[in-house]
């Protein structure tokens, strides 16, 4: 509709309160947590789209932990905002929790209870417990999603690393989350396994779910994450769409035995050099590629030049 064309809708619009801003899942401003001198999470300001698969990427102790903890309301921030969901944490924890799906550190489960049974416990201790007709169904239901037998009545001091990965995947899963929050979410599972959970996750992820997970494994964050946030000793040096940061430099990448040859020919052109590959700046990658054969310099591969992941965070932590 024309809005131009509607002025009494659009006036009475611009009455009403603004809608909690749901476009964006995650929002933090500043956000802060220092542990004496230490500055563990150090004003960093996270966005997270819905319908986003972030990757929060950083090294052992560079502050995700902390960081996922200030999301879900566990640890007060020492200063700075978060907004989860729309509603500020940890004062909207009461509405925003149910609506949440986490898994943090090693999901903890009574040993001595099978998967279902601790699953039944989890939820009948939650403020907002699921239906008693709709309980029993809908843990069978989600603890085959996660790969878990829901006929098995092992106590769960019998399962694996990975099962109890599954079985944390499963509590976080049960309430239907329109957001998941995963520190390390494949930790201890094998590679099929990482690779049921990954397509687990773009399933839920393609119905509707925005996901947030932290990881040190760049392999996982650059098969399914669609934005990355990269976190170095606390603070946020990379905030990106991934494809963004994966597209084409504009160089091409010449990789040939003749290296040596090869850049005096290209002189100035040459933006770098790796082992036998040359960076070169070339508007015309098949004209490049004629030039380097018509001067008797064999071509083992050519192409555009795109970074990986991995470079890119090393370069993003190396910035001041
Ligand atoms: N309760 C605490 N008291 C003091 N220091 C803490 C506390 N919690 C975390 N830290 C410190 O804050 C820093 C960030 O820790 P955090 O656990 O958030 O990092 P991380 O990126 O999650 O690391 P990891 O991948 O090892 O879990 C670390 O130096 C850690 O030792």
């Amino acid at each position: 509709m024309n809005v131009r064309s509607s002025g009494a809708r659009a006036e009475l619009v611009e009455q009403l309160p603004p809608p909690p801003d749901e476009a964006v899942v995650i929002r933090t401003r500043g956000l802060t947590k220092r542990y004496g001198e230490l500055r563990a999470v150090d004003g960093i300001d996270l966005e997270v789209g819905r319908g986003a698969v972030y990757g929060f990427l950083g090294a052992n102790g560079s502050g995700k932990t902390t960081t996922v903890r200030m999301l879900l309301g566990l640890v007060l921030p020492t200063s700075g905002t978060a907004e989860v969901l729309g509603r500020p944490m940890p004062a909207g924890r009461a509405e925003v929790l149910p609506r949440v799906g986490a898994l943090i550190e090693g999901p903890g489960a009574y040993p001595h209870l099978s998967g279902r049974a601790n699953l039944a416990l989890l939820d009948a201790s939650g403020a907002d417990r699921l239906p008693r007709r709709s309980r029993h169904p809908r843990i069978t239901e989600v603890l085959a999603e996660v790969g878990l037998d829901p006929a098995d009545r092992r106590p769960t001091r019998a399962y694996s690393l990975g099962m109890r990965q599954r079985l944390g995947l499963a509590a976080a899963l049960v309430r239907r989350p329109d957001l998941l929050v995963l520190d390390e979410p494949t930790n201890g599972l094998d590679p099929q396994g990482i690779q049921e959970i990954r397509e687990l996750l773009l399933r839920l992820n393609a119905a509707g779910t925005t996901i947030f997970l932290s990881s040190h494994l760049l392999a996982e964050i650059e098969q399914m994450c669609s934005h990355v946030g990269v976190l170095d000793r606390g603070r946020l040096v990379l905030q990106e769409r991934l494809d963004v940061l994966l597209r084409p430099t504009g160089l091409v990448a010449v990789r040939t035995p003749d290296v040596q040859r090869a850049t005096e020919l290209l002189g100035s052109a040459v933006a770098g050099v790796e082992a036998d590959r040359l960076l070169v700046r070339a508007l015309d990658a098949a004209g490049l590629n004629a030039h380097l054969v018509a001067a008797g310099l064999r071509v083992a591969e050519l192409g555009p030049h795109r970074r990986d992941l991995e470079q890119v965070v090393l370069e993003a932590g190396r910035l001041p």
